[in-house]
């Protein structure tokens, strides 16, 4: 066992008494109620789901273990040389929520250097598909083909299947995936954009150092894959990536086919593919523009044009956030304090589009949060390090994603966590109960018409 998994063993074993008092004891306990606009409107705030790897705030935005986006990157060790942390260090601590000495750090950085070797059937698999597939297409079928060599379908079809130790599998197959995805990423890059020119793994590379290597980027980019993957790996698990993946290895489905599934929602203009939409969205706004330097008023009429056409503008809103997402944030002072990002005008528009968005979706008044998501500001810092290919923006975000989807499924294995099976239920019903004012629940412990009803009834 590497110093990881020996140390992931120990937290699993000691949190395993937490969860299962919890089911055992206090299992009827109600701690949420369902109404009709929830079951219609996409179960919005209901909570149903349990992850300790990041959480939430709808204020203050992600915590990952505990700790804010710029606690995260305060406390961990830094890549050699570098102000950002490796991608390794934070995997370790994304897993076991303590932050790794330089030394722990070490081991995974040599731990993912023996796993990331990709078996050449995948690339075959990729290249077999039109080479005008969308880059996150290409990507799930990568992973997806990799399906075979699960260790973790292995266990469970070798007839001596364990409840007990089955995370130990789904860590083998999850850490495979966590280091291997940046070198599928970069092979789909290489084979759309740069004319099949694959450069091999650098074996001397961090993982994020890698990523920059493989697509052929400068040093100063190195630091913007671990920022980019880092930002991007968790959203607590209701997002529809994390929230995929986790219910479709619910099904004890193996983490391959749990990805695949994961990175097809990701690939939706409401979730990861908005800041492919951002980048697409401001180069129609410059092409308009002929020129002009972006005011106030010319941002505020292209954002009422994409509004009075019924559609959405991409890289604002949020189904949980109430304010600006500090990942948001922590892009835009990465650019405030690089040189030459500052002053790009791209960056200058995604600052005007900062300004007035709020504002004019607020007078428009339908989105619950006005202010910009992560996706409004990670673009323009791929497009001004040369990565000016926005379709692949969404593949460096499951890249990111990886991080947190495969450390959840860890756990949900060493915790045991049951088959996902939410209950549906029929017009039909839903007009009679609002007719009624509410569900009348046939238990003992029944709460009063129109507070909802406990699990089970
Ligand atoms: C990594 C991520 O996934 S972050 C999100 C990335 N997605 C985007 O940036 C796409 C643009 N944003 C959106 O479409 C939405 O804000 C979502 C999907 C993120 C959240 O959706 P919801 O939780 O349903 O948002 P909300 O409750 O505020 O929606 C209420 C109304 O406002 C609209 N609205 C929400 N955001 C926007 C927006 N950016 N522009 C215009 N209208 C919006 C919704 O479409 C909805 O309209 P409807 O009543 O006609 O259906
Ligand atoms: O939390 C969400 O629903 C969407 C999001 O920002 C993410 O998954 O990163």
């Amino acid at each position: 066992m590497t110093q990881l998994k020996e140390k992931l063993a120990e937290k699993i074993q000691a949190h395993r008494p937490r969860t299962a008092k919890l089911t055992k004891e206090y299992g009827n306990v109600v701690i949420d109620k369902v109404d009709i606009g929830q079951c219609i409107g996409g179960a919005r705030d209901i909570r149903c789901l349990v992850t300790d790897i990041s959480y939430l705030d709808p204020q203050e935005g992600i915590r990952f273990r505990g700790k804010t986006i710029p606690e995260t990157f305060a406390a961990l060790p830094k890549a050699p040389g570098s102000d950002y942390p490796t991608v390794e260090s934070f995997w370790y601590f994304l897993l076991t929520g303590e932050v790794p000495t330089q030394a722990q750090v070490d081991a995974v950085v040599a731990e993912f250097k023996t796993r990331q070797q990709v078996p050449e059937y995948v690339f075959t698999a990729i290249r077999a598909l039109p080479r005008d597939s969308h880059p996150m297409v290409m990507l799930s079928v990568g992973i997806l083909a990799l399906q075979k060599d699960s260790k973790f379908a292995a266990f469970y079809n070798s007839g001596k299947f364990n409840k007990m130790v089955a995370w130990e599998t789904v860590y083998e197959d999850a850490s495979d995936i966590v280091a291997r995805i940046p070198v599928i990423a970069a092979f789909i890059y290489n084979l759309k954009y740069r004319g099949d020119k694959q450069n091999a793994i650098d074996p001397s590379l961090d993982l994020g150092a890698n990523f920059a290597h493989m697509i052929g980027q400068s040093e100063q980019y190195k630091d913007v894959a671990r920022m980019y993957f880092i930002l991007h790996s968790d959203h607590e698990s209701g997002n529809v990536s994390a929230h995929t993946t986790h219910l479709v290895h619910s099904a004890l489905s193996d983490p391959y086919y749990a990805y695949s599934a994961g990175l097809n929602g990701l690939a939706g203009p409401l979730h990861g593919l908005a800041n492919q939409e951002v980048l697409g969205w401001i180069m129609e706004f410059q092409k308009k523009l002929n020129g002009a330097q972006p005011t106030k008023e010319n941002v505020t009429a292209a954002l009422w044009d994409t509004l009075n056409a019924g559609q959405v503008v991409p890289g604002y809103g949020h189904a949980v956030l109430r304010k600006t997402d500090p990942r948001y944030m922590a892009q835009r002072e990465f650019c405030l304090k690089t040189p030459g990002l500052k002053d790009d005008p791209l960056f200058k528009l995604v600052a005007m589009i900062f300004e007035t968005a709020p504002g004019v979706l607020t007078e428009h008044g339908k989105t619950k949060n006005p202010w910009p998501n992560v996706d409004a500001q990670s673009g323009v810092i791929q497009w001004y390090y040369g990565l000016k290919e926005w379709d692949f923006y969404t593949v460096l975000f499951g890249v990111g994603r990886a991080l947190g989807c495969m450390a959840n499924i860890t756990w949900d294995r060493g915790l045991g966590y049951a088959i996902e099976r939410p209950k549906s239920v029929t017009t039909d019903m839903l007009e009679k109960w609002a007719a009624e004012g509410g569900r009348v629940v046939q238990t003992a412990a029944a709460p009063a018409p129109g507070t909802g009803a406990p699990a089970g009834a």
